[in-house]
């Protein structure tokens, strides 16, 4: 690979008088490598469609271009290289670690859809998150939440054993406990909301602009798992980076692995750019094709999803169950959610106040797989302390008040009237004692799914 930056001479993206004009990487876009020094140009250069022009649903399915034959679905270009014109290079691409026209067409096109300057695609929401956290040196604080997916908790954990990061974890929830827990060496504050699995909600666009304040160099990260773009734009509310897991939401049918970064400035982007080049952790052609197409149903599958989620929180808070779901009027931070948000997600979580019976409701229901993940069209339960959060010890657990009986629901685009009867059904054999088998009318004729306006 030539070494170009600031010799001027290509990489393998950079610019080609007669290459057509889409090809070309403008010279003002900025490459430095994690010390700002100058690098060649990577080969997915920012969205030429980051201007949404039409409604989220138009957009999701709407792409311009495409290869030489016209393709309506993008072609899974499955090579690892690419031929060169020169002997110094030439071509737009060189090798698929650096970049594939695959996954660029879903950059340019997640970026379109999460209002972003840049996406950035890689093989996993963690990696999403190991990516971002190769901005930090040693030495660097990050200030983050108390309850947190358990992976993120995993990876913030190693890195202050053997990364030499601090990390605090407050109650994010009040955003005086994240200003109070930054310092001068904060580098990163890291949010998610609503939290994985106690649905806490996060004052992003109060805790962006103390923390802009406090300390202007540190970087505001923001985890949208539980969202997607459809229903949240960190980026439009002060996040600095938003990042996500694609295997959820935006994929939707749990047929893949993925992450996506999304950025504003330019500069960020090829920063982050930088470790997934060199680690090659980019997703993959066929993975990012797969991808692609999940993204297109996006609106459909949610809607269908939280309208479900909300028929069936309401369901359990009406037998008396404390159910943690955002579209719920009882949930604490219902007001602010909403003023971020463009919708409730379809993840909830409630308490039994006993683990044996919680395990058995989960062991009882038959439509509802017994599973870790979200945002798939099935719809899954699980007892986060003993699945997904497992890697958070049993102390640190019982520190940050989760409880072990928790249920959580992730809510699929079945008819709502099968998920309410096989949950009820589950809970009357498990023994659940505040429940009947009455006749909760799940939809009432004229009833319309929720709709996520954008
Ligand atoms: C909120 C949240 N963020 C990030 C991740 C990591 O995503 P992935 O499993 O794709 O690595 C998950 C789940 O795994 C999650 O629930
Ligand atoms: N064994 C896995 C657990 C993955 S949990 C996936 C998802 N984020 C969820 O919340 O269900 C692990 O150790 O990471």
């Amino acid at each position: 690979m030539s070494a170009a930056g600031s010799s001027g001479q290509r990489h393998n993206n950079a610019g080609d008088a007669s290459a057509p004009a889409e090809n070309v990487v403008k010279k003002a876009f900025p490459r430095v490598d994690l010390d700002g020094h100058d690098l060649p140009p990577s080969p997915a250069p920012s969205s030429p469609h980051s201007g949404r022009r039409y409604a989220i649903a138009t957009e999701l399915v709407y792409t311009e271009g495409g290869d030489q034959y016209n393709a309506s679905s993008v072609p899974i270009y499955q090579s690892a290289t690419f031929k060169q014109t020169s002997g110094s290079g030439g071509g737009e691409y060189d090798y698929t670690r650096s970049g594939n026209p695959t996954r660029t067409h879903l950059e340019r096109h997640l970026a379109k859809i999460m209002s972003a300057q840049r996406a950035l695609v890689v093989s996993s929401g963690m990696a999403a998150l190991d990516v971002i956290t190769r901005l930090l040196r040693p030495g660097d604080e990050v200030v983050t939440g108390d309850d947190l997916y358990g992976g993120t908790n995993r990876l913030l954990k190693y890195l202050g054993s053997h990364g030499g990061i601090v990390v605090h974890h407050v109650d994010s929830t009040v955003a005086e406990n994240v200003e109070a827990a930054i310092t001068p060496k904060t580098a990163m504050i890291l949010l998610e909301t609503p939290t994985n699995p106690l649905i806490k909600i996060v004052d992003i666009p109060k805790i962006a602009a103390i923390a802009h304040r406090v300390n202007p160099n540190c970087l505001i990260a923001v985890d949208n798992t539980m969202m997607s773009p459809l229903l949240l734009n960190p980026l439009d509310l002060g996040a600095d980076i938003v990042y996500e897991s694609g295997t959820k939401y935006l994929s939707g049918h749990h047929d893949l692995m993925a992450g996506v970064i999304a950025v504003n400035d330019t500069a960020l982007g090829e920063r982050l750019y930088f470790p997934i080049n060199t680690s090659g952790c980019g997703l993959s052609p066929f993975d990012s094709w797969l991808l692609m197409r999940g993204v297109k149903t996006l609106k459909v599958r949610m809607e269908q999803q939280q309208s479900n989620a909300q028929l069936i929180a309401e369901f359990l808070e009406s037998h008396g169950f404390k159910v943690r779901y955002p579209g719920l009027r009882s949930h604490p931070q219902y007001d602010l959610h909403h003023s971020m948000a463009r919708g409730a997600g379809a993840v909830l979580s409630f308490e039994t106040g006993d683990i044996g019976l919680s395990e058995r409701i989960v062991e009882s229901a038959k439509l509802w797989a017994i599973s870790v993940s979200f945002g798939c069209v099935n719809s899954l339960i699980s007892m986060p302390c003993r699945m997904s959060h497992a890697s958070i010890d049993a102390k640190t657990r019982q520190e940050r008040a989760m409880p072990e009986d928790l249920i959580r629901l992730c809510v699929g685009i079945e008819d709502p009237n099968d998920l309410i009867d096989d949950l009820r059904r589950a809970l009357v054999q498990a023994g659940a004692v505040n429940v009947s088998l009455d006749n909760f009318q799940a939809v009432q004729p004229g009833d319309q799914p929720a709709a996520a306006a954008n």
